[in-house]
């Protein structure tokens, strides 16, 4: 199964994006903006990367009540993007009024279910009232999401295996939590794996960020990782 990588673009300003990006085109397919660059440049960012040849995975984990979350998504259907994600636990209603919104207003957009966030581990659910563990925590999530009518789940590697078994096999599985092999510890992801290693599990798409944008030169490490998945 084919795994591609998608660049987390978690950069303070779009001075420090444009020379990642520039020495980028041609190699990366798609790049990931986030609450980061999205709160600070708003939808004319997510055009102008665009516009530079990139696919975008917007990534604003919406969560709201099922109203809220379907008319975000209509006001983001006329944006050049190919990804968007809400949140799993808004719960069946939410998710399905927001597919609802989605077929209506952009049918090509690949809808995500983010379903525990990879730097929560079982302590993490735990203090949340969760006594559960986080791999059987996105069972649940990935079940209701796809009976929600979703066609595609955000998850840690570590769960893809199980997801891959429960899931129809067209179910795109995006994942983050990717540390290259030293590179593990020291930051706030919890459940992780190497970009090799997760694809070997089969995930569609990694997420990298920090391990690509905090290198000496990011455009050699995301060409690194390419390499590694083709
Ligand atoms: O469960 C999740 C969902 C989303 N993310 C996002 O992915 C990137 C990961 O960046 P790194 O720097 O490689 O940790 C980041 O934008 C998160 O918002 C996630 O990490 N986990």
């Amino acid at each position: 199964m084919p795994c591609d990588l998608i660049l987390a673009l978690d950069v303070p300003d779009r001075q420090q994006a444009a020379p990642i990006l520039r020495q980028l085109r041609g190699s990366l397919r798609w790049v990931k903006i986030g609450l980061q660059m999205f709160t600070a440049y708003g939808p004319d960012y997510v055009k102008a990367v665009a516009d530079e040849g990139f696919n975008i995975f917007l990534d604003l984990k919406l969560h709201d009540i099922p109203n809220t979350v379907a008319k975000a998504v209509e006001s983001l259907a006329p944006l050049p993007i190919g990804m968007l994600t809400i949140h799993t636990s808004g719960g069946r209603e939410m998710m399905a009024a927001a597919r609802a919104a989605q077929q209506q207003t952009k049918p090509d957009l690949l809808l995500l279910g983010v379903t525990v966030l990879t730097s929560t581990d079982a302590s993490g659910l735990a203090e949340l009232g969760l006594t559960i563990s986080p791999e059987a925590q996105v069972s649940r999530l990935g079940r209701l999401a796809t009976d929600a009518g979703l066609r595609g789940l955000v998850c840690s590697p570590l769960e893809v295996a199980m997801l891959r078994q429960q899931l129809p096999a067209d179910i795109q599985l995006v994942t983050p939590g990717i540390r290259p092999a030293g590179e593990a510890g020291g930051d706030d992801q919890k459940r992780i794996m190497t970009p090799a290693e997760a694809a070997r599990t089969g995930s569609s798409y990694i997420v990298v960020g920090r391990p690509i944008l905090k290198a000496k030169d990011p455009a050699a490490a995301a060409r690194a990782i390419l390499a590694e998945l083709s």
